[in-house]
């Protein structure tokens, strides 16, 4: 009977699995964790709805939203002098303040979008599917993600600036330790590389390097021309790259 018991509840916490993903957008799209920043010191629900022109109607719902937060270490639980429930920022939340410099606010925006999510729905009509050429992503929305991106500006602005926050992050790991894979190296063809971000700390951590940044048309005609070590060329890397001493495929 425990037994039993115990499948069901796991059945809905698996079927509810989402809850947690769009409460974490819900937080980002309010800015709760800028909110708690802002605030100083570990903020109530009534200091939280005040600073993010929440009514106090939905207090109740923007507790249990913080609760199921706190759950999943993106806010940490306090109780203030006078006995009210509190919220702090965790290590995980640090990530979705605007002002830090490996912000990851965007990238959840990202993955949680809708044009992303709605894919999903598509999965047992791709398996059922006997060609594998077609992904889900094409299924739902006629075109594949580098397709969509062409026509959807607003989309591929998001798209851009999350590949720019990701690759920010493991580039600056990367130019710290793993200094000796670039040593030596002239000219290198960064394939796939979005708007150039990851070849200006390149070109900035190792000096006399040349850095080619290929990317679809789209992509580079918003690209940044930021350094004079950098080319930009437009082309489709499933046809041909350019030329250089080393390639590098990131993400
Ligand atoms: C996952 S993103 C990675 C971006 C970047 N390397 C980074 O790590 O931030 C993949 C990149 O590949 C580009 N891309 C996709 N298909 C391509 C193709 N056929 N030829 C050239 N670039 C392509 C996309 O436009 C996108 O910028």
């Amino acid at each position: 009977m425990e037994e039993t018991l115990k499948a069901h509840a796991q059945l809905w916490n698996v079927t509810f699995g989402f809850i947690k993903s769009m409460c974490l957008k819900c937080a980002v799209e309010l800015e709760i964790p800028d909110a708690i920043h802002r605030h100083g010191t570990p903020a109530t629900v009534s200091d939280l709805c005040a600073s993010l022109s929440v009514p106090r109607v939905k207090s109740r719902h923007h507790r249990s939203l913080m609760r199921l937060l706190s759950h999943e270490g993106l806010s940490e639980p306090h109780v203030t002098p006078s006995g009210e429930e509190a919220f702090d920022l965790t290590p995980v939340s640090l990530f979705l303040l605007s002002t830090s410099i490996h912000c990851s606010s965007t990238s959840v925006r990202m993955i949680l979008d809708r044009y992303i999510m709605d894919s999903s729905q598509m999965l047992p009509e791709w398996l059922r599917r006997p060609d594998i050429s077609t992904s889900p992503f094409e299924i739902t929305h006629g075109k594949d993600l580098w397709g969509l991106n062409t026509v959807m500006p607003q989309f591929n602005r998001i798209f851009n600036s999350e590949m720019e926050g990701d690759s920010s992050f493991v580039i600056d790991i990367v130019t710290r330790i793993c200094r000796k894979v670039f040593r030596g190296i002239g000219s290198l063809v960064d394939v796939g590389g979005g708007t150039g971000l990851t070849a200006v700390k390149l070109v900035e951590a190792f000096t006399g390097l040349w850095c080619i940044v290929f990317d679809l048309p789209h992509v580079i005609a918003t690209a940044p021309r930021a350094s004079a070590a950098i080319e930009f060329v437009s082309g489709d890397m499933f046809i041909e790259v350019s030329r250089a001493e080393a390639a590098l495929l990131e993400n």
